[in-house]
């Protein structure tokens, strides 16, 4: 098994002695160079590919790792090599992660000095992305439960519809409904709402597969997404669910215990997700018409497109 030699250094912002004059020029219209593609994505794993095929032609490089647990971040490009040489990237104190790039070779003093010279170039377009992405998922957060909202879910939905499309696919959905929910925070407030609000939510999340994803869909409503999940399949989890949602959470009544209302919907190939999520809802709507605290799935098709009960 190899064993990995690391070599250690801290970038940070200051000036760069140059090697000779000569080589001076070329680096200045490598690090132009390298800057202008940089600066063409503010995708996080898209900057470090740019900058881990550029830097090939400074120096011969196997993979580029690059880590940044705060953000839970963690990438591996390329070959992983035996020996290492790793960068701890930080601007005015804020820290930007660890880069390292890994070859079978041993890097040479002169290769670390040149690594070290264009290190700054990195620094200010993934401050960006990172900036960027921060911002991405906090906008696809919803603040009360942790959840993702219905943006994230838009996104999710158009993906799941088009891998269920072109690999033929199952994939279903279920909408979930708090009952009587109003009447809970009439008589508590909203507080107490809150609060069994973030309880289902939790209860859901962490009750579903990790390839699944649940969401907020609005107030007193979520949405979960089930993937390679034919009807039976899903028809299964959503009853789980509710019963973990009604020996579960919580009550402020302890006569009145929450209980929550699903509808099921297998996709059949509808164009897009809101028709889909369209049939989810009337499944709920026929949850709550015969008496709440239960799942309805919708119809399927028949292989000739007719609708089935
Ligand atoms: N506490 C709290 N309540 C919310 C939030 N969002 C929506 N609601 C409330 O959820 C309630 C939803 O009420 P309805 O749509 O009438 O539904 P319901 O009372 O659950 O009745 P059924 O769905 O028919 O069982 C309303 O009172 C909303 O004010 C929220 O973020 N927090």
């Amino acid at each position: 098994m190899p064993t990995s030699i690391g070599q250690s250094h801290k970038w940070q912002e200051r000036k760069h002695l140059q090697s000779t004059p000569g080589d001076a020029d070329q680096l200045k219209d490598f690090r132009l160079q390298v800057l202008t593609q940089l600066q063409t994505t503010l995708d996080v794993e898209q900057i470090l590919r740019i900058f881990h095929a550029e830097l090939q032609q400074l120096v011969p490089l196997a993979g580029c790792d690059y880590h940044l647990p705060g953000q839970s971040i963690s990438l591996n490009l390329g070959d992983t090599g035996r020996h290492r040489c790793s960068y701890q990237l930080s601007l005015n104190d804020e820290d930007y992660g660890e880069i390292a790039f890994t070859r079978n070779r041993r890097f040479q003093e002169r290769e670390l000095t040149l690594l070290e010279s264009v290190m700054g170039l990195l620094i200010y377009p993934l401050r960006n992305a990172l900036s960027y992405r921060r911002a991405i998922d906090t906008a696809m957060i919803d603040p009360l439960t942790g959840l993702s909202n219905r943006g994230a879910m838009a996104m999710t939905l158009n993906r799941e519809i088009d891998r269920s499309r072109r690999h033929h696919q199952d994939m279903s959905i279920l909408m979930i409904d708090i009952d009587h929910f109003k009447a809970l925070n009439d008589r508590y407030g909203h507080l107490t709402g809150d609060d069994v609000l973030r309880q289902v939510a939790r209860l859901m999340d962490g009750a579903i597969r990790g390839c699944d994803a649940c969401f907020r869909f609005g107030g007193e409503e979520f949405l979960i997404v089930l993937s390679n999940s034919n009807l039976p399949l899903a028809r299964l989890v959503a009853e789980r669910l509710r019963q973990t949602v009604y020996n579960e959470t919580r009550s402020p009544d302890p006569n009145n215990p929450i209980t929550v209302s699903i509808g099921v919907a297998h996709y059949e190939n509808e164009v897009d997700w809101p028709e889909l999520v369209n049939r989810a809802d009337q499944a709920l709507y026929e949850a709550k018409q015969a008496g709440r605290n239960r799942v309805v799935a919708s119809h399927v098709r028949s292989v000739d497109g007719e609708w089935l009960l």
